[in-house]
């Protein structure tokens, strides 16, 4: 089975043994922990009395409920609660916590790969679905549940069921203004959002060869959707590019030329044997949008919202009901469906790439009077940059507001939420009813360009079609 595939490799690498319920016993190289999911495993952990096996491979961050306004502590109880009992988890077992006074605070899937924590042929996990993010750099990267939590706090180590590889190959160059979210929508939207029960997605050809890393983090950061348990890409140059410039390997002089080698060797191999290929191609994609209340229910940006009975019968009722929800008319496209909030954020979009790709629509435009718009960073580190190079001043100027990082309108589990039957562009990665705070609250998945033309249009809208901006003659066009 997926014999010569990365998976298959990186799983040998850190096979402990074969347990006797048929799951394997994995090293753990890294264990991400924030706010919500870990306190419940630390104190399993201390009923037990057993102490954390590896705090140095384990980092902390806080993100989903911190407030993303006024960071005065103390926050709101439960907020505080929670960042209290972290501290005190972190604290007491000398665990590396990036709280919001390091200057490297940030969602955690966004903070590990900054740090360059997130490596080629590594098993990563985190109480987190959207763990799937890291396999951008060739990890093999699961999100797990509390029980196992504790169990990697305690051993080090993670029980496994072996799952099959799907190579999904997108081929071709993508058009102007398609991106990584467009393309993970696309194949979400293609095999469904339980297509990938039972899989690891492996994620090649020509289309993600080209993209840069943060695309590649969109891309796997939403594997999860579409039901795989985790989703990556082959190293390549590309990754060891990114790997070079971060804070562990300038501090670790050697580590890079040294790991080198086995990132190399755990590349899938050319002849690797699948149990499963589709192939997509990249060049027929379209900025996507979703109509309905899960990420497979999406379509191309030009693309008439289907009527339910063309569907597969399985998914025709929940269709009616997406659509009911939403309030949208099958047989017409997503184009003019009016917005009243943008949210620029979230672990798959809220990287410095997502944030210039925005600002540039929104250099010179403003945002439409119905509509609140939000920014918030990835982390601290985005958030720096961004405003070094001009970003935060452009966001500004054209009426979103620039919020400090966290998870934020993703999930609303901090005051950032939508009010009644608000309208939601969200660059983040789930529909879901009652997602974004308010369970009449519509959200319309898209990528970060689109979010912002939505935004100055106050409808949903193709960013291709904006009219450009400038004096009358100059005609400097939108770069998406
Ligand atoms: C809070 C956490 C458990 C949850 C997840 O696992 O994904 C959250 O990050 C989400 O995106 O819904
Ligand atoms: S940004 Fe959203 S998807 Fe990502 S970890 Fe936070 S809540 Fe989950």
């Amino acid at each position: 089975m997926s014999e010569g595939t990365l998976y298959d490799k990186v799983w040998d690498a850190h096979r402990v043994t074969t347990l006797p319920n048929g799951q394997d016993q994995l090293f753990v190289g890294l264990h991400l922990i924030h706010e919500v999911t870990s306190p419940q495993a630390f104190s399993m952990l201390a009923e037990r009395e057993m102490d954390v096996a590896r705090p140095e491979l384990t980092l902390g961050t806080v993100d989903h409920i911190v407030p993303t306004d006024d960071r005065t502590r103390p926050y709101d109880d439960a907020a505080e609660e929670m960042m209290q009992s972290l501290e005190q988890n972190a604290a007491e077992a000398g665990i590396e916590l990036l709280d919001p006074t390091t200057g490297d605070q940030g969602i955690v899937h966004v903070v590990g790969p900054e740090q360059g924590l997130t490596q080629p042929g590594k098993t990563i996990v985190c109480g987190d679905s959207h763990t799937a993010t890291h396999g951008a750099f060739g990890a093999l990267a699961f999100g797990i549940g509390t029980s196992q939590i504790r169990d990697v706090l305690a051993t080090g180590t993670v029980a496994m069921e072996k799952k099959a590889v799907r190579h999904i190959e997108v081929t071709g160059e993508l058009g102007e203004g398609v991106t990584a979210k467009d393309v993970i929508l696309g194949i979400i939207r293609r095999l469904g959002t339980d297509g990938g029960v039972g899989y690891v997605y492996e994620y090649g050809g020509e289309a993600i060869e080209a993209l840069d890393m943060a695309g590649r983090m969109s891309l796997c950061n939403m594997s999860i959707e579409g039901g795989a348990r985790a989703g990556y890409v082959n190293p390549d140059e590309t990754t060891y590019a990114w790997l070079e410039s971060t804070d562990y390997f300038e501090d670790n002089p050697g580590e890079f030329e040294r790991l080198r080698p086995y990132w190399e060797s755990v590349r899938s191999d050319a002849d690797a044997d699948y149990d499963d290929v589709v192939t997509v191609d990249g060049t027929a994609l379209e900025p996507m949008v979703t109509w309905g209340t899960t990420p497979e229910q999406g379509v191309g940006i030009t693309d008439p919202v289907p009527e339910p009975s063309s569907l597969p019968e399985d998914k025709r009722q929940r269709a009616r009901d997406a659509q009911a929800h939403m309030g949208v008319e099958p047989g017409e496209t997503m184009e003019g469906y009016p917005v009243d909030v943008a949210f620029l954020g979230s672990c798959t979009n809220a990287r410095l790439p997502d944030l210039r790709r925005a600002a540039s629509v929104l250099d010179g435009r403003t945002v439409h009077d119905s509509v609140r718009a939000l920014v918030v960073p990835g982390s601290q580190r985005v958030s720096t940059a961004a405003e070094a190079e001009g970003l935060r001043e452009t966001f500004v100027e054209a009426g979103f507001e620039w919020r400090e990082p966290g998870c934020s309108m993703c999930l609303a589990m901090n005051d950032d939420q939508l009010v009644g039957d608000e309208v939601c562009a969200s660059s983040s990665n789930r529909n879901f009813v009652g997602r974004q705070g308010s369970s009449a609250g519509r959200t319309v998945l898209m990528n970060p360009s689109m979010v912002a033309a939505a935004a100055v249009a106050g409808e949903v809208t193709d960013v291709r079609d904006l009219p450009p901006t400038g004096t009358p003659g100059s005609q400097p066009g939108v770069s998406v």
